[in-house]
């Protein structure tokens, strides 16, 4: 049921994601009336979900636990309903906890005109952060976080 990968989720963007070359991640999602904001537009923090999303992705590539501390988005073009994002992102540096990322968004296919634009800081937490922030979680949705972790990792 999450908001920006769940396959289930009924309004979600349902990001897909797979891994590239090195510490680098490509998703891709369609913007729909359910992610508009002005009429016929994303909305700007929909997009910033989705960078959020793809940016997040790149984790597993290391297979530490981390949060997004910080995340910054530079909206570039007009990103009309019915778009399909496609979002490069990459692992820039790593200096003690914090995880360095950026990425950018290409209107309708991987080589088409930025859209939109992102950096962030990931910091890197103890597993225990999710059980003692989050509320009470079942244990079929850790396993299905885990076989995440080993479609990534196998
Ligand atoms: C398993 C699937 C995960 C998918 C994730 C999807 C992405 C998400 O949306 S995550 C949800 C949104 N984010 C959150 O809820 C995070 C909320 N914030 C927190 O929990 C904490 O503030 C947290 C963990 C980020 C930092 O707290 P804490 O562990 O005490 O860190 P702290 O010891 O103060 O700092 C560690 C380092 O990180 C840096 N840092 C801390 N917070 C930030 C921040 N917001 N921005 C940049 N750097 C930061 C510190 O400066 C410090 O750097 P240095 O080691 O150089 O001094």
């Amino acid at each position: 049921m999450c908001v920006g990968c769940g396959p289930d989720h009924p309004t979600g963007l349902h990001v897909t994601v797979t891994a590239g070359e090195g510490l680098t991640v490509s998703g891709s999602f369609t913007v729909t009336d359910d992610h508009q904001g002005a009429p016929g537009l994303a909305h700007g923090g929909i997009l910033s979900l989705a960078f959020d999303e793809v940016l997040g992705s790149l984790i597993w590539l290391i297979g530490e636990p981390a949060v997004t501390g910080h995340l910054e988005t530079s909206y570039r073009r007009p990103v009309p309903v019915g778009t399909t994002l496609y979002i490069g992102a990459a692992i820039d540096r790593v200096d003690g906890r914090k995880i360095y990322m950026s990425a950018s968004g290409r209107e309708n296919a991987v080589d088409g005109p930025v859209s939109v634009t992102a950096s962030a800081v990931f910091v890197v937490v103890p597993a225990t952060h999710f059980v003692e922030h989050g509320r009470a979680v079942a244990p079929s949705e850790l396993s299905e976080a885990a076989a995440k972790v080993a479609e990534v990792n196998p």
